[in-house]
């Protein structure tokens, strides 16, 4: 990989993974305001959660939200997902995802993590309503040596059509456990974001 591409403030130590858009400019930002995600992972299932509400209504999402005066990004990370499911994990950090939309002066910065066990039982809330989807299908590299020992077949996929546009390049990385960087820009038309410029590398 050259550096052409690379989004503005992005390590040059990473090695791309995916990028769209290169013939546009990447926003200016002046700001930025600090958010988390957190995904969970229990054998071959992901815990995602349909946003009933608010920004991204309408998606599944990992649970997360704004970091609070105060509060590392972890400790949101863990305050967020119990408020928006119900339960706890040992969240790590899996990645950062800088995320810009059209007319907007300041860029999300949304610290990614993951956890491969929780306590507590998912529980819908007035945000999110929880559910299990099947990574048995989801193999990273298109392998599908991984299909038919889903301990879990009645389980849907990945829902990639009814989620940021941006995930399905960074999502099954970091199901492989690996950490990624990377930018997605969106313009708004009418009540729909789409993503126009991205570009997303694994951090080695
Ligand atoms: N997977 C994914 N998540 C994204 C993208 N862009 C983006 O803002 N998010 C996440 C980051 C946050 O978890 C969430 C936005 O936060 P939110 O809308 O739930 O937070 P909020 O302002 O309601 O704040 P809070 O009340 O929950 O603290 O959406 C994206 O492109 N992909």
């Amino acid at each position: 990989m050259g550096a052409t591409g690379l989004p503005p403030g992005m390590d040059s130590n990473l090695t791309e993974l995916a990028k769209g858009g290169c013939e546009i400019d990447w926003q200016p930002y002046t700001q930025t305001r600090f958010y988390t995600n957190a995904f969970i992972i229990s054998d071959d299932k992901l815990l995602l959660g349909f946003k009933k509400r608010g920004f991204g209504a309408n998606l599944y999402n990992g649970f997360g939200g704004k970091v609070e005066p105060g509060e590392t990004p972890a400790q949101a990370a863990a305050r967020e997902l119990k408020e928006e499911s119900g339960i706890d994990a040992p969240l790590e950090h899996a990645g950062v995802l800088i995320f810009l939309t059209e007319g907007t002066e300041w860029a999300f910065h949304i610290d990614v993590f993951s956890a491969r066990s929780y306590t507590g039982e998912p529980t819908e809330t007035d945000e999110m309503r929880p559910g299990w989807f099947s990574l048995s299908e989801n193999s990273i590299n298109g392998n599908d040596d991984r299909l038919g020992v889903s301990s879990s077949p009645g389980l849907p996929s990945i829902p990639y059509s009814k989620m940021w546009a941006d995930d399905i390049y960074w999502l099954p990385h970091l199901v492989e456990g690996k950490k990624f960087m990377g930018r997605a820009d969106f313009a708004k038309e009418g009540d729909k974001f789409i993503m126009r410029k991205f570009w997303f590398g694994a951090v080695c």
